[in-house]
């Protein structure tokens, strides 16, 4: 007994464990299990065929197995007497079996396996399922039988009817038997078929892979198709753009074209009309050089005419260069002759200026001042005769001192001739038309020296420089021998005549020399320079200079004019206090120019001293003391021997006392055989100054009547 139940029992697990979850997939009407095994008594069978092992008992759930399992195990007796299940149960029962069996086929089976789509399995159903409809029907008889045998119930046998009862329980048992030889067939059945659906299922999951494969494919594919797609859409681009370029281009050209052919359209009406016009010149130019042929003609006949009229003129020519030759050497020689006529000129206007005596004294008269004028000074004692202007008379009305100032018809007249007398009403002009003869020997080479002498106030600074307001025409005799000298040094470099011109500005203040253009704080010494080693002196003598003195080149009459203004304020300086330095002092203005003449090969060396003396005061009359005693002292000293000079010159001494003044030791050169001299005698108009006018005019008599020998030109 025991053992045939764990036989079926062992039969019937087998099976179980291998079903697979037909529910999960989409089977056929025709595969479902026949409703016929929900009419089999199964709750009843399988709960006596459950008290046999546990098997069972693992694939029902807690809840349908607990109460058939707990009384399995107790017998099948227990089981008979409860009341059989009702129909709908049973069926109810089988038709939950398969699905108690679901758990053991999903651990067989993960669901993790199964095809992600049922719908492919759907599409493909298997085609071995067909035949079961057929099994499924060769079970009905043991399920009828089986229906059979749950029928009318037997009456129930009497304890003691063991026979029957074993009869009964072999009847149900090998009912039983048959029953699960049934199943266990239906079960192979099943199992034979579950095979199949599995290997349904392997071909169709490897076909469900190999589908997804070829979907891969096909995406990757599509992928590779759409870059394709993209990289031939973007190449249809380009080419289009290209093609779009292209076509610009070549509307573009074709545009241009278009317009060269209107141009060249154009250019070529324009070459037809301007051929048109060159075939019309072409045939005026034809006619013009029918006319130009002939012309030519007639210019061959003038070109021959020409030549022999060229002819002539050459020989014109020729002979007019000889003409020409002749002239320039007449004027060759006219030069020459002009040259020698300026030689001459020269030692003719110093032959009249040695007619005229080598010192010769003019005589000037101031006019009165105009505060003179309203105080009541006149010049009535004053008398110019007005024929020659050569004399000047000087009344003193009383012989007496003590008389000065009156008239009476015993007043004494004293008449003094000079080589010129200027009145009070002469200009500056005038008097320097007199001494320009002078000016130009300074510039034929000689040595020329112009004093101012005369008393204080007299009018020698104004005769020498011009006042303190000088203008163009009361400047005075040193800027316009300035100017005279370039002017004509000027007019010579026609004749070949070039010169070059140093000033220089001395005072002589207490028989001290000073320098009026340098600082003037350097003692100055008058020495003799070495003779010229050419022997370019004439005279023997040498020339004077004075050391830390300053000599100044000068190209212009403004430069000159500036050495002035400068000497001016240098003895501005030096004056003190009421003396007038300027009356107290003698200034020298020495301009040496010095010419030379490439033409004639001559040159010389000339000196203009302009001499401004200090005022020539009577030492009795002044009533000095002091240092005013002593500067006029020092001046009377220097004039008397600037007169012992100029008489020693005259009585032709063989001592000249030039030493013994700083004055005249200056002036040594200008002084003299060698030099032609000029002495303003200066007169002040005022009859209080008589007696001074008086003595100058004695001195300057005596100067007039000196012949100082003939000046010699210094050539170097
Ligand atoms: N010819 C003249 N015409 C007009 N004014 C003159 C003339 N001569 C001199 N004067 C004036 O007379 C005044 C004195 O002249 P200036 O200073 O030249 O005399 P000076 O002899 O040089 O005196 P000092 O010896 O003191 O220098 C000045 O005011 C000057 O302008």
């Amino acid at each position: 007994m025991s053992t045939r139940t764990a036989l079926v029992s062992k039969d019937v697990n087998a099976p179980v464990a291998t079903v697979r979850p037909l529910s999960k997939l989409p089977m056929p009407s025709k595969l479902r299990p026949p409703q016929v095994q929900v009419k089999r008594p199964l709750a009843q069978d399988e709960a006596n065929i459950d008290g046999t092992g546990a098997p069972q008992a693992k694939r029902r759930k807690p809840e349908e197995v607990a109460k058939p399992n707990g009384r399995g195990n107790n017998g099948s007796t227990t089981a008979a007497k409860r009341p059989a299940p009702a129909r709908s149960q049973r069926q109810t029962s089988a038709a939950t079996l398969p699905k108690v069996d679901r758990p053991a086929v999903t651990r067989t089976k993960p669901a993790a396996a199964r095809p992600a789509k049922p719908t492919v399995v759907a599409r493909n159903p298997p085609a071995k399922p067909t035949a079961r409809p057929r099994a499924n029907t060769s079970t009905k008889p043991s399920i009828t039988t089986t229906s059979t045998a749950n029928g009318p119930k037997k009456a129930k046998r009497p304890a003691w009817d063991l026979k029957g009862r074993l009869a009964d329980i072999e009847s149900q048992l090998e009912m039983r038997n048959a029953l699960n030889h049934q199943l266990q067939q239906e079960v192979n059945e099943r199992t034979g078929n579950n095979h199949s659906l599995e290997s349904d299922n392997d071909s169709l999951r490897s076909a469900l892979q190999q589908k997804g494969r070829c979907l891969e494919e096909a995406n990757q594919t599509i992928q590779q198709l759409e870059r394709k797609v993209r990289d031939s859409e973007d190449e249809l681009m380009a080419s289009t753009r290209r093609l779009q370029r292209e076509k610009d281009d070549v509307l573009h050209a074709n545009q241009q074209l278009d317009r060269q052919l209107a141009d060249v359209r154009g250019d070529l009406g324009a070459s037809r009309q301007e051929c048109s016009g060159l075939k019309a010149s072409v045939a005026q130019m034809a006619a013009a050089q029918a006319g130009i042929t002939a012309e030519l003609a007639s210019t061959k006949l003038n070109y021959e005419q020409s030549l022999e009229a060229g002819r002539l003129l050459q020989n014109e020519i020729a002979q007019l260069k000889v003409v020409i030759a002749q002239h320039e050497a007449m004027i060759a020689d006219q030069e020459a002759q002009i040259r020698e006529n300026e030689t001459t000129r020269r030692k003719l206007h110093n032959t009249i200026q040695e007619l005229k005596g080598n010192i010769r004294v003019f005589c000037r008269v101031r006019p009165l001042l105009p505060e003179e004028t309203a105080s009541g000074h006149d010049m009535r004692h004053i008398n110019f005769t007005e024929t020659d202007n050569k004399t000047i008379e000087l009344a003193d009305a009383n012989l007496n001192e003590s008389n000065v100032g009156t008239r009476s018809s015993s007043s004494k007249k004293y008449e003094f001739g000079f080589d010129r007398v200027f009145d009070p009403s002469s200009t500056q002009a005038e008097v320097f038309d007199e001494i320009s003869q002078l000016v130009q020997s300074a510039l034929d080479g000689y040595n020329v020296c112009v004093f101012a002498y005369g008393q204080t106030g007299s009018g020698k600074t104004f005769t020498m420089e011009g006042p303190d307001d000088v203008g163009e025409e009361t400047e005075g005799m040193i800027p316009r021998a300035v100017r005279q000298i370039f002017q004509t040094a000027s007019e010579l470099k026609e004749k070949g005549w070039e010169y070059t011109m140093e000033a220089s500005f001395l005072e002589i203040y207490n028989e001290t020399v000073r320098d009026l253009l340098g600082a003037g704080d350097k003692k100055c010494e008058i020495k003799l320079a070495a003779k010229d080693g050419r022997g370019g002196t004439n005279s023997g003598s040498n020339d004077v200079e004075v050391t830390n003195s300053t000599t100044v080149a000068v190209s212009g009459e403004a430069q000159v004019r500036a050495l002035l203004g400068r000497a001016s304020h240098q003895r501005a300086v030096a004056a003190t206090g009421c003396n007038e330095r300027s009356s107290r002092s003698h200034s020298v203005f020495r301009l040496r120019l010095t010419g030379t003449n490439a033409l004639t090969g001559e040159a010389s060396q000339g000196t203009l001293n302009l001499v401004d003396l200090a005022g020539s005061e009577r030492l009795s009359q002044s009533g000095s003391t002091g240092e005013r005693l002593r500067e006029t002292k020092n001046i009377n000293r220097s004039l008397s021997n600037l007169g012992n000079v100029i008489m020693a010159l005259a009585n032709k001494e063989s001592h000249v006392p030039y030493r013994n003044s700083k004055l005249t030791h200056l002036l040594q050169n200008s002084l003299g055989g060698n030099s032609k001299t000029l002495m303003f005698v200066n007169i002040s108009p005022r009859e209080e100054n008589l007696q001074e006018s008086l003595c100058s005019l004695r001195f300057a008599t005596k100067v007039n009547q000196c012949n100082i020998g003939t000046a010699q030109k210094k050539v170097k």
